[in-house]
């Protein structure tokens, strides 16, 4: 029934304003899913590869399509993964490019889930998903910097964490809410702010200054609407680690590993921070170990560039207790069965899963359903802007379908 009939490939725009991969899967039976690739500034060194959009177009197209077409059912995603490395050949998506393996993975889906009438979560999730689950808390970049924006904070993103949010809904508008606070904290103290790559605001001021603005916009969202807000951050920390100095790299001043780790652990206890992604570079596990070690019981330790959402890299994290959770961004590794395997063989060990969206985004609402399936913890996907505001709205929609 789900048997693809056509796999077509086209280049659109992301939130950049860079080309992209877009797929559309249509099914003999008329079902029929479109998906995008997103794309990422501050990328982990083991993610996939991402080839430019006309190169990743023409390579899927020779490679990637003739297998899927007549030959594999959208509604068998392990298949239609299968075929696509099976097309690439390589263990990085080199040959036909990370942005068209995932683009038609997650337009494969969507015909799946087309073909049955079903919702892309439900699809997803099967029908063991459990309707009681708690649906992920969105982290709201509302502050940021790093590779996301010039001349802003050095730490990339400081993410509103609404953990008390009785709904998914009042947790999406107490993210703008606090967005917005912060427009008028830093309107107060006179610094003028455009927003980075994500919507968030990027003011020139110290990351010291950002963390009073965040506390106090969080906090007074807080008290306004009476459930707690936390915040988190995104320390992106590969982005400051000088690796020939071995120090990191804030400005003018410098910090060594276990500086870093010091900074990490006071700043978690200073801010009562719910969660800390990146806190140290991709290659330091003993690092990250030593942090979780520390502050594991009271926030969350999550590896981005450090896991790039690959099984291999986060076992190694298990062995090591590297972290307690887990980003998942699908175009780091390829395909959505590998983004399962990850999110599985992190939840049987006991760590968190983090859906994430990549900074440069598309209308693509694919992760708000990957979240859900997958009963992730958090889901990090911006707080303002039409390409993030299109995921939250559709977790908006999904809790009311899925009650
Ligand atoms: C979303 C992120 O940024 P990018 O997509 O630039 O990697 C991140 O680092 O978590
Ligand atoms: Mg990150």
């Amino acid at each position: 029934m789900t048997l693809i009939e056509s796999v077509s490939l086209r280049r659109v725009l992301d939130s950049r304003g860079n080309p992209t991969v877009e797929a559309d899967v249509l099914t003999q039976s008329g079902g029929f899913g479109r998906a995008a690739a997103p794309s990422g500034a501050s990328t982990g060194e083991y993610e996939a590869i991402e080839l430019p959009a006309k190169e990743a177009i023409a390579m899927a197209r020779e490679h990637a399509v003739p297998r899927l077409e007549r030959s594999v059912h959208a509604g068998n995603q392990r298949d239609v993964d299968a075929a696509l490395h099976a097309a690439d050949g390589t263990d990085d998506f080199s040959e036909i490019g990370a942005n068209s393996a995932v683009a038609i993975s997650m337009a494969a889906s969507k015909a799946g889930a087309d073909v049955l009438g079903a919702p892309l979560f439900q699809h997803l999730g099967g029908t063991f998903r459990d309707a009681d689950r708690s649906f992920p808390v969105p982290l709201g970049n509302v502050v940021g910097g790093g590779e996301h924006a010039a001349e802003a904070t050095h730490i990339q993103e400081f993410l509103a964490a609404p953990v008390g949010a009785p709904s998914v809904a009042e947790a999406v508008f107490a993210n703008a809410d606090v967005h917005a606070e912060v427009a008028e904290i830093l309107a107060d103290r006179g610094v003028a702010a455009a927003k980075g790559d994500e919507g968030a605001w990027a003011p020139a001021v110290s990351d010291a200054e950002a963390f009073e603005i965040v506390d106090e916009a969080t906090s007074r969202v807080e008290e306004a609407l009476g459930f707690e807000i936390k915040f988190g951050l995104d320390v992106a920390a590969s982005e400051l680690y000088d690796a020939d100095a071995g120090v990191y790299r804030y400005g003018d001043a410098e910090r060594t590993s276990a500086e870093q780790v010091e900074y990490m652990a006071e700043l978690v206890d200073d801010y009562d921070l719910a969660y800390v992604e990146d806190p140290l570079d991709e290659d330091d596990y003993d690092g990250f170990a030593e942090l979780t070690d520390r502050v594991g019981d009271r926030t969350l330790i999550c590896g981005d560039d450090l896991f790039v959402t690959n099984v291999e890299r986060l076992s190694r994290g298990i062995d090591e207790g590297a972290a307690n959770s887990i980003l998942i961004k699908p175009n780091q590794i390829g395909t959505l069965s590998d983004a399962f395997d990850a999110v599985e063989l992190a939840q049987r060990n006991g760590l968190d899963a983090v859906v994430s969206h990549r900074s440069g985004e598309t209308e693509d609402t694919t992760i708000a359903h990957l979240a859900v399936a997958t009963d992730a913890s958090f889901i990090k996907t911006g707080t303002v802007g039409g390409e993030r505001t299109a995921k939250l709205n559709e977790l908006i929609r999904i809790a009311e379908e899925a009650v």
